[in-house]
């Protein structure tokens, strides 16, 4: 089994607890900008920092990191958007860790989990994101376009992520603002950033679409070359959560968007 279905069949096991209660949470209502808009006036590659203590592939990666303190240093070092885990068993993360962030940065927020139920949208919200993000391979195509056409009445960006051609295919079909191509394998963890690129040329041909670079971002060499590709975002976890310097980490990605590619685009 893969473990993106461990994951799906755990998170499958939570729902009914998710049903049973309502969402309530202490949130503070903020109106944020809209990632969509951030993303597609940039003229440097925009960092999505996400909060992450830990991750299948590689265990414990900073398991004592304080949300709140990790999102002001996101926030201060210039990201356009805090990625917050709430996956618990296998990234240890939590809704409080969202309401934390969420109270405490102005910038957008994404909830990034495993959203197999539309119960999840309703607690991502109330736990103030304003971006979700959906999995196109954990998704029937229904599924897909009915949660995000829910998430969307509810005023979130939605981030569509997807791995190979195909996936992009069927994200393409239900004409989302937002992709994101990971760079990981999730049956073998493997990392390439080449998977950015040979999405690139299908998603550059819609210049409505904003386009990240997920995963396996570590170095401003890195940045350029997704950039290089045509994306204007990245989601980075694990190197910004293990650098002993965020601002100097954070800020070595937001490399300039090559001027070319913004034309073509
Ligand atoms: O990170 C994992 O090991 C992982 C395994 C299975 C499903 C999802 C996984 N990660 C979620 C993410 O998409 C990343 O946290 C995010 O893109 C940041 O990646 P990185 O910068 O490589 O930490």
């Amino acid at each position: 089994m893969t473990i993106l279905q461990r994951i799906l069949d755990h998170k499958a096991t939570l729902i009914p607890s998710l049903l049973e209660n309502s969402p309530f949470f202490s949130v503070e209502p903020k109106s944020r900008p809209s990632l969509y808009e951030v993303l597609q006036k940039a003229d440097t590659l925009q960092v999505i920092s996400e909060m992450k203590r830990a991750s299948p592939s590689k265990g414990l990666i900073n398991e004592g990191a304080s949300p709140i303190e990790q999102a002001k240093k996101y926030e201060q070092a210039g990201a356009a958007c805090i990625s917050v885990l709430t996956e618990d068993k296998f990234f240890k993360g939590s809704y409080q860790d969202l309401v934390d962030v969420a109270n405490n940065v102005d910038i957008p927020v994404l909830n990034k989990d495993f959203i197999i139920h539309e119960v999840q949208i309703d607690y991502a919200k109330a736990a103030g994101a304003s971006v979700i993000l959906l999995i196109v391979a954990a998704l029937s195509d229904e599924k897909l376009n009915a949660f995000y056409t829910y998430a969307s009445v509810l005023g979130l960006d939605v981030l569509v992520e997807v791995h190979n051609e195909k996936e992009l295919g069927r994200a393409l079909a239900i004409r989302p603002k937002i992709i994101g191509v990971n760079n990981r394998d999730l049956k073998t963890f493997h990392l390439d950033l080449a998977q950015t690129e040979k999405l690139a040329n299908i998603i550059n041909e819609h210049e409505d679409i904003a386009f990240i670079s997920e995963s396996g971002i570590w170095t401003a060499t890195d940045a350029q070359r997704v950039a290089k590709a045509g994306a204007q975002g990245v989601l980075v976890g694990e190197s910004l959560m293990v650098s002993g310097n965020v601002e100097e980490a954070l800020t070595a990605l937001q490399v300039p968007l090559p001027s070319l590619l913004k034309e073509v685009k």
